[in-house]
């Protein structure tokens, strides 16, 4: 593509471990990863607490960078002109009030997974983000890797393992059991489902939801079993099943924060000629190895030049320049499936939360 690329100006909400991340890797030089078309700027980063935290964030992150304002609220930030778009790096419970500030001063708006808390606060955002003309999309960063792409294509075009049988997909993190820890406080939405249990729900979506026989239709059944942390009553390890009649497919998505998954295996997509298998990681992959019945096993590899979250960015940034409002790749529709599916696992499990972290305002 020739012509100057389209610079998107990004300020970012909630300077913690994720947003660290983030801000490292939209910094790159795009060209590392053969990206031409679009860049990010960084004009801005805000605390909740003190225009230090933010500062001792560019720091720490972004070095030597220039011109990247702190803030000390994050109403300052969205007040800010030179802002284009934020990117939410916020615990749980507080997507959807701080999503709803932004999209309501007028910003475009990447906000972490889970979207939100429950699937009527991820509509109203939705609604929200329609009202005021802006862009929203939820950072389901796993689905845009090449190496997610890769694997849809052996599946749906090249039909690589044939139809489509089982995908089972996992997640545990080991956390410190300090409970002071946001995955264990149901006031910012903690637990192992909200925190872990998306990725491998998305997996269940990338692949049965979008299978091209599927016709989006949603799963016919989701079934759920969990065991609770006794003292701050979320969930420690939570299983889901679904159940997806159009493809004859059922799939399992299991997560826990009490171990660290094992890296053999995190993504099995079973089909009748042998099966697709994604070790290493659940939420970033890098390669997938496929075993065809009878053969030998053979591995493709797309190494990613960084942490991986420049994708999701990137495919951002062509969207506003674009004029859309949604993402192809996440559409709202589906962060709000993902939540119907959250939803119906809490009720199975009873996994709740305080009043105040599930309401909708205004
Ligand atoms: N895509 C991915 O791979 C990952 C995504 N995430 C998602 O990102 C979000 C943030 O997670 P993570 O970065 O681990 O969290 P951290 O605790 O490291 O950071 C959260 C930030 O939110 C701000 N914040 C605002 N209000 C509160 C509050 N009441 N309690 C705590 N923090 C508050 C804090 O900054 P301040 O108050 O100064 O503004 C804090 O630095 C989560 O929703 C998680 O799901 C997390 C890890 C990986
Ligand atoms: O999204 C995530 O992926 C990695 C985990 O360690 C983290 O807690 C989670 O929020």
């Amino acid at each position: 593509m020739s012509g100057s690329p389209f610079v998107l100006r990004w300020g970012i909400l909630g300077p913690g471990w994720i947003s660290a991340h983030f801000i490292k890797d939209i910094l790159k030089d795009p060209k590392t990863r053969d990206v031409t078309d679009v860049t990010h700027l960084c004009v801005a980063v805000a605390s909740s607490s003190s225009a230090e935290k933010a500062q001792q964030f560019i720091d720490t992150n972004a070095p030597g960078v220039a011109g990247i304002k702190a803030f000390g609220s994050y109403d300052k930030l969205l007040a800010d002109k030179d802002v284009d778009s934020v990117y939410i790096g916020v615990p749980h419970s507080l997507h959807y009030p701080v999503a709803k500030l932004a999209l309501e001063a007028g910003k475009h708006v990447l906000v972490e997974k889970p979207m939100t808390i429950n699937a009527k606060q991820a509509i109203h955002l939705a609604e929200i983000a329609k009202a005021n003309n802006v862009y929203l999309m939820e950072g389901a960063w796993t689905r845009f890797f090449p190496t997610t792409f890769a694997i849809q294509k052996a599946l749906f075009e090249d039909r690589v393992i044939g139809d489509l049988v089982t995908v089972d997909a996992v997640l545990g993190h080991e956390f410190p059991k300090d409970r002071s820890h946001r995955i264990y406080d149901p006031e910012l939405g903690g637990g192992a489902l909200l925190d872990l249990g998306v990725y491998p729900i998305n997996w269940s979506l990338i692949l049965c939801y979008n299978h091209p026989d599927n016709k989006k239709t949603a799963p016919a059944s989701v079934s759920a079993s969990a065991l609770m942390d006794k003292i701050s009553g979320v969930d420690e390890q939570t299983h889901v099943t679904m159940m997806w009649p159009r493809i004859n497919v059922i799939s399992t998505a299991k997560a826990y924060i009490t171990a660290d998954t094992s890296t053999d295996c995190r993504v099995r997509i079973t089909g009748t000629l042998g099966e697709i298998v994604v070790p290493d990681v659940t939420e970033n992959p890098w390669r997938y190895i496929v075993r065809l019945l009878g053969q030998p096993e053979y591995v493709v590899e797309n190494p990613i030049p960084g942490h991986g979250l420049f994708y999701e960015a990137d495919q951002f940034a062509r969207d506003v320049r674009d004029g859309k409002k949604e993402s192809e790749v996440m559409p709202l529709e589906e962060s709000v499936l993902v939540q119907k599916i959250t939803d119906e696992v809490r009720e199975q499990i009873k996994l709740k939360f305080p009043a105040s972290a599930e309401e909708v305002s205004g």
